[in-house]
């Protein structure tokens, strides 16, 4: 079975962008022998502190932070970083050619039920003569260079793309190396299953609402078809699976809270795995533009995701612009 390193080489990745990659995977390895110590690793539950998003920081996520940070910052190809976790970009002592952008922890609430997590990751290139700020992070997702999830389930899985394929590799535990399970991930174009937070229902805007509402009419509905639903509360779990098997996610727009009408962060999550699902032949919009095409205001910005199964996606951005 081939190693990581091999197969990146093997797709033509730059050297300096492989060694980004592996650094990565180090950490991944390393976050994932913590998650599954559970308990005995003394990481569960909260710390009191809590992060510029305003949630509460699960242990858990201040560790894989700290060491995707640390690794990171000592990478001599890495220029800066930016995290979720993080209140502004770190710059590295060290002037490379890229930058990194992380979720460490996603789907954070469930690592005191032993639900699945994941870490998502987006490479930029560093750009030329720009400000040694923030700004150098806000690019558009076509930008990236490269972008990934680790998945930690059952089995620990990292998926990631350089531009090409979309790769799958699993942590082979006895040898402590990611082996390459999946050459290329493809998602179907067509549904019958999609992941919403149903809680959130009353919230929505008229276009999720009326989509939704069609689907769960099924047969005799509009749609004219039947749809399971799924919810991971792990974006990189669901994600995970649409881009196994097909499917739809969404985390639209809501009405909960004026001051934060979206949940998922565009550089830590939707752009890097809007990256993932186009290169494996899915699509990825915020209703309205391709995820990829938004071209960010700050770096901890929101914004409303619907990635997975083109056609499906498709029917769901028919609703958005039906309503407006
Ligand atoms: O609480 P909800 O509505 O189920 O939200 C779940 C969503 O929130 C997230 O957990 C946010 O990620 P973090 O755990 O990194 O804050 C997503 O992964 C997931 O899709
Ligand atoms: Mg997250
Ligand atoms: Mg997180």
């Amino acid at each position: 079975m081939k190693r990581l390193l091999p197969t990146l080489r093997a797709d033509n990745a730059p050297e300096g962008l492989i060694s980004v990659l592996n650094t990565i995977q180090i950490a991944a390895k390393e976050i994932s022998f913590r998650l599954h110590q559970g308990a005995l690793a003394g990481v569960l539950g909260s710390t009191l502190d809590e992060n510029i998003q305003g949630e509460t920081q699960k242990k858990l996520d201040v560790v894989a932070n700290q060491l995707l940070k640390t690794l990171l910052l000592e990478s001599p190809r890495v220029h800066a970083i930016a995290s979720e976790e993080e209140d502004s970009i770190v710059l590295s002592p060290n002037s490379g050619e890229y930058l990194v952008a992380f979720d460490p922890l996603d789907g954070s609430s469930n690592i005191d039920i032993n639900g699945t997590v994941g870490t998502i990751f987006s490479v930029l290139p560093k750009p030329e003569n720009s400000a040694n700020d923030e700004s150098m992070f806000l690019q558009k997702g076509r930008n990236q260079v490269a972008a990934g999830y680790v998945l930690y389930g059952p089995s620990t899985m990292l998926v990631m793309t350089t531009g090409s394929h979309v790769r799958t590799y699993t942590l082979d535990q006895t040898v402590g190396e990611f082996l390459l399970t999946k050459d290329t991930a493809s998602i179907p174009a067509d549904t019958q299953e999609f992941a919403i937070n149903m809680s959130n229902q009353r919230h929505w805007g008229t276009a999720v609402r009326e989509y939704v509402e069609h689907l769960l009419l099924g047969e005799d509905g509009p749609r004219q078809k039947n749809f399971n639903m799924r919810w991971n509360a792990a974006m990189v779990s669901d994600v995970h699976r649409l881009v196994t098997r097909g499917g739809l996610f969404t985390y639209p727009w809501d009405a909960r809270n004026p001051d934060k009408p979206y949940k998922l962060r565009l550089m830590y999550e939707a752009a890097p795995m809007a990256m993932i699902v186009e290169k494996a032949g899915g699509s990825a919009s915020n209703g309205y533009v391709p995820i990829l095409d938004i071209e960010p205001e700050q770096i901890h910005q929101r914004v409303a995701v619907v990635m997975g199964s083109t056609n499906e996606v498709q029917k769901c951005v028919e609703y958005h612009e039906k309503h407006g």
